[in-house]
């Protein structure tokens, strides 16, 4: 991306943020609360349309085109950048099967073996499958927390998006589930580009290849996540790791 801008009403949040996001690699980013992590994400699959208030300025590119073109339609972008939220949020209606299939669905699939395999597939990278095989017209939201995280997992990845937006998506889990998010994080990097939003330094060092640090709504550094954490090269980056502000 390059010279992005984005404002809330009059009130600027992001200024002229440029980077470039390397493929199947784990970005994470972090800094202090309100400096503008989620609104960053939300460039990325063109969320912010969904609310009025919003200017964003400044371009986005995914596999060289630009994102924010007049002729793209943002439906498709949410499509090939996928997002997972920090509550998950599975349908309270549907099942679990109902729950990894709506997206294809609503593309107009209806083809039932591909969409049997489609399910297995999607619950098997969320390492999922084993666990909930024999209980998909379970409601999703029977399942624990953390299931029903990599739930929304698996429906992110059924449509088989490029990118995937993950924003604080351990938050509200338990050790031993955020372990098992943050493994699946890792696995899932080969076949996904993961933006990963946390307020969580050991998430961030154990998952991400690349770490972007922000604060007041600039990018202060990125780097390779072994140099960010050992090297930074700016003061506030170094206090912000250290724990001298939160
Ligand atoms: N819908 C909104 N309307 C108005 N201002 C907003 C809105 N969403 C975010 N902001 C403002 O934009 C700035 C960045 O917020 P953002 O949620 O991106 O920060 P964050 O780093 O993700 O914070 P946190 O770590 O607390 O989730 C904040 O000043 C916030 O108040």
């Amino acid at each position: 991306m390059h010279d992005l801008n984005v404002w809330f009403g009059k009130k600027q949040s992001l200024f002229h943020i440029s980077m470039n996001i390397a493929l199947h690699q784990v970005l994470a980013i972090i800094g202090p609360s309100g400096c503008g992590k989620s609104t960053f994400l939300r460039c990325l699959n063109r969320m912010h349309e969904l609310n009025p208030g919003v200017k964003v300025e400044g371009s986005v590119k995914l596999m060289g085109k630009e994102i924010y073109s007049a002729d793209v339609d943002p439906t498709l972008i949410r499509r090939r950048v996928g997002m997972v939220f920090q509550k998950s949020t599975p349908f309270p209606t549907m099942s679990i099967e109902e729950n990894v299939l709506i997206g294809l669905k609503l593309a107009g699939i209806r083809n039932r073996a591909f969409l049997e395999e489609r399910l297995e597939q999607s619950l098997r990278m969320a390492a999922l499958w084993d666990e909930v095989k024999d209980r998909l017209d379970a409601p999703g939201t029977s399942l624990s927390g953390g299931q029903q995280q990599r739930l929304c997992i698996a429906r992110a990845i059924a449509v088989q998006p490029e990118v995937l937006l993950m924003d604080e998506p351990c938050s509200a889990l338990d050790p031993i589930a955020t372990g098992q998010i943050e493994e699946l994080i890792v696995s899932l990097k080969k076949n996904y580009t993961i933006i990963l939003v946390t307020h969580n330094l050991q998430e961030a060092g154990k998952t991400s290849d690349f770490t972007a640090f922000f604060l007041d709504g600039k990018l202060i550094e990125m780097d390779s996540t072994k140099k960010l954490f050992t090297n930074p090269r700016h003061k506030p980056t170094e206090d912000y790791i250290t724990g001298r502000f939160s």
